[in-house]
């Protein structure tokens, strides 16, 4: 839902000057999303029932993000001179989002680096990666400090963790997300505020605006 603001969990001015430059009025508010557990089961009825493949979901997620990201946040916007974007990615199918995202990002004339941390061992992301290396993306080898991000970067994308994730945060993320929470930077999560559907987790990545999710509304 490009475009979606919880706009109650606005508490910093500077977040709030590079929100969408689109009216706020032709955004959704109220809407109700999918819990985690119907996420998963339309997740696997994609799969099963309608014979999607992941890199195939995952591509159209990526590039929707993408496209989501140049209607919030358009180059002329950014505050910074360079059109600097940090991704930061998890582990999963949402980091492979933030890859696809990435490549997208750089195409449309945004400057993103990447941030990934826990790279699995399986052709579909080492061949996202390898993508995003050929294209001249950077990789970080680690996260930097809040005030260095705030610095640097006009915006990060967090594509850490989506509808699986459960527990308490396991390193190396936590610090991760103990940094994000100190930024002043817009953070744009992909599907869901990461940490979101844990009970365990009682602050989670803020709420903000844009929150692009490519699952339905209630
Ligand atoms: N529905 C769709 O159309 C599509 C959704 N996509 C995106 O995929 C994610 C869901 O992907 P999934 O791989 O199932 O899960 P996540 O990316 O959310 O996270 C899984 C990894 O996270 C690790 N994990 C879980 N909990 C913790 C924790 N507490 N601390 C640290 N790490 C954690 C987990 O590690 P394990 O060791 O438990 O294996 C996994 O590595 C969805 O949200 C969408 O963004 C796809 O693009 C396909 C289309």
């Amino acid at each position: 839902q490009p475009g979606t603001c919880s706009l109650p969990s606005l508490s910093n001015s500077h977040r709030k000057d590079c929100f969408s430059s689109r009216p706020l009025s032709t955004m959704a508010h109220n809407i109700n999303y999918l819990g985690q557990e119907e996420a998963q089961h339309i997740d696997e009825e994609l799969f099963s029932e309608y014979g999607f493949s992941v890199d195939q979901l995952m591509e159209l997620a990526g590039l929707s993000c993408a496209t989501a990201v140049t209607r919030a946040y358009p180059l002329s916007s950014l505050l910074k001179s360079r059109p600097s974007l940090l991704v930061i990615c998890g582990p999963g199918n949402n980091g492979g989002d933030g890859l696809v995202c990435a490549r997208h990002l750089k195409l449309f004339g945004y400057e993103p680096t990447v941030l990934y941390p826990k790279r699995p061992n399986k052709p579909l992301f080492q061949g996202l990666t390898t993508q995003c290396e050929k294209m001249e993306i950077p990789f970080l080898t680690e996260m930097p400090e809040a005030a260095v991000i705030d610095e640097a970067y006009n915006l990060v994308i967090d594509a850490i963790f989506g509808f699986s994730f459960k527990g308490a945060v396991r390193e190396p993320f936590g610090t991760i997300l103990d940094a994000l929470k100190k930024t002043t930077v817009p953070i744009a999560s992909i599907d869901i505020p990461s940490g979101q559907f844990s009970s365990v987790v009682s602050d989670p990545i803020p709420d903000q605006c844009p929150r692009v999710s490519h699952l339905k509304p209630k």
